[in-house]
């Protein structure tokens, strides 16, 4: 019941920019790619940016969704090296998703676009380079 809450504010992301030890460039070209790739996929379009509230008319998003997420706010993070590994920006990637079955439920077809481009995005990432790899090296 809705009735007696007051909607929450917008949480603040802080982008760690230039973190200490940040992923190999390597790494992080690989990971952006991979993401202009997830973002072609027609059912990227809801994600592609932060949820509007007031679009969508849910003033109480954020009381039930305190750590929004979205592809533009990967990809810039990633941009600013906010990430130190590919399993940091994997892990961002699954709140996204699971924020959206969270707020909509399992059974909502925008969960079921959402279970679709984050196996498409786990598909990629099985190819992610290896950190110390030099690209253009094969490692065999
Ligand atoms: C992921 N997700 C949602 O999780 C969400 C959250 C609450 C209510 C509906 C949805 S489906 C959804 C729709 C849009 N966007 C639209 O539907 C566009 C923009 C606003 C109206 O048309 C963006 C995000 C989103």
């Amino acid at each position: 019941d809705t009735s007696q809450m007051i909607p929450a504010a917008k949480p603040d992301l802080k982008i760690e920019e230039n973190i200490s030890n940040a992923m190999p460039n390597h790494q992080k070209q690989y990971l952006l790619k991979s993401l202009k790739s997830i973002k072609r996929l027609k059912d990227s379009s809801p994600f592609l940016l932060p949820v509007d509230i007031v679009k969508l008319q849910i003033p109480f998003y954020y009381n039930f969704i305190p750590k929004p997420m979205d592809l533009s706010t990967i990809e810039k993070k990633l941009t600013v090296d906010g990430y130190e590994t590919p399993d940091a920006v994997h892990e961002d990637f699954n709140l996204m998703i699971s924020n959206c079955i969270k707020f909509n439920g399992e059974k909502a077809s925008i969960s079921r676009m959402g279970l679709n481009i984050q196996a498409s995005f786990e598909k990629l990432l099985l190819n992610v380079p290896d950190k110390n790899i030099a690209p253009g090296s094969s490692s065999d």
